[in-house]
């Protein structure tokens, strides 16, 4: 299957977003945005708090090697894999992008974006800084954004206060957030979430501006 860059849309407004099917969107252009941050910035919240107001835009979801948190479905929140099995998928080219961030492998699989993004659908990939330079180079028009804290000290509190990882694996994350944040500037727009709302809006201007 070729599948073409995806150009953003001339067209489509919040309005007509959160108003129309999926079925509606088909025949217009498909897009690709890159959403990318340190760990616990807050993405996946921006991601469910913008998704509840355009339930037609898609999020890709990845497979990784991590082991499932508490209340994370396989097939959901990630596809849940073996070392072994994430080899074979790269060695078999299904993976969009790949990396390992804090000991463990996540790569996003690509026909189901490629599918989505063919049929017009808006594909938001959240991912970390090496995944989203690999897009950059094979997906040049895609939308990138990048998600600062406020500052690392609340940083660190909101991985900690969320209460998910271990302390080496929230000492690793703290280390590449350092890494991630340097690496901000490469991005379309950066946007800090202090408040939420303010965040969110600035993530839907960001998004319905072209
Ligand atoms: N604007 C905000 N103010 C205060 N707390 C926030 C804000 N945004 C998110 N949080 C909290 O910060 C924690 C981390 O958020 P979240 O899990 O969305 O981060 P993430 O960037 O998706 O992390 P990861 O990349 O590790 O998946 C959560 O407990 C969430 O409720
Ligand atoms: N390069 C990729 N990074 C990904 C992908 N899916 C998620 N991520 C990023 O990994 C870290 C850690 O996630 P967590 O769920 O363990 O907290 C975070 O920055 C995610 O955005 C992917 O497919 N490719």
């Amino acid at each position: 299957m070729t599948v073409s860059t995806p150009a953003p849309l001339e067209t489509l407004s919040p309005e007509t977003l959160s108003l129309t099917t999926e079925t509606d969107l088909a025949p217009r252009r498909g897009r690709l945005i890159v959403f990318t941050g340190p760990s616990g910035v807050g993405k996946g919240t921006l991601l469910r708090a913008l998704r509840h107001r355009y339930p037609a835009l898609k999020l890709s979801v990845s497979a990784t090697t991590r082991s499932p948190r508490p209340g994370e479905v396989n097939g959901q929140d990630y596809y849940f894999v073996s070392r072994d099995e994430f080899r074979a998928m790269v060695e078999q080219g299904e993976l969009l992008e790949w990396a390992e961030f804090a000991g463990n492998l996540y790569g996003t699989p690509k026909t189901p974006v490629l599918k989505e993004i063919e049929a017009g659908q808006w594909v938001i990939l959240e991912i970390e800084l090496e995944g989203a330079r690999q897009v950059r180079t094979t997906f040049p028009h895609a939308l990138q954004l990048f998600v600062l804290p406020p500052s690392l000290e609340e940083l660190e509190s909101r991985i900690r206060l969320r209460g998910k990882d271990a302390d080496d694996a929230i000492q690793r994350r703290l280390q590449r957030a350092l890494v991630e944040i340097d690496a901000a500037s490469e991005f379309d727009e950066q946007i800090v979430n202090d408040d939420l709302e303010v965040a969110l809006q600035q993530l839907e201007n960001a998004i319905f501006r072209d």
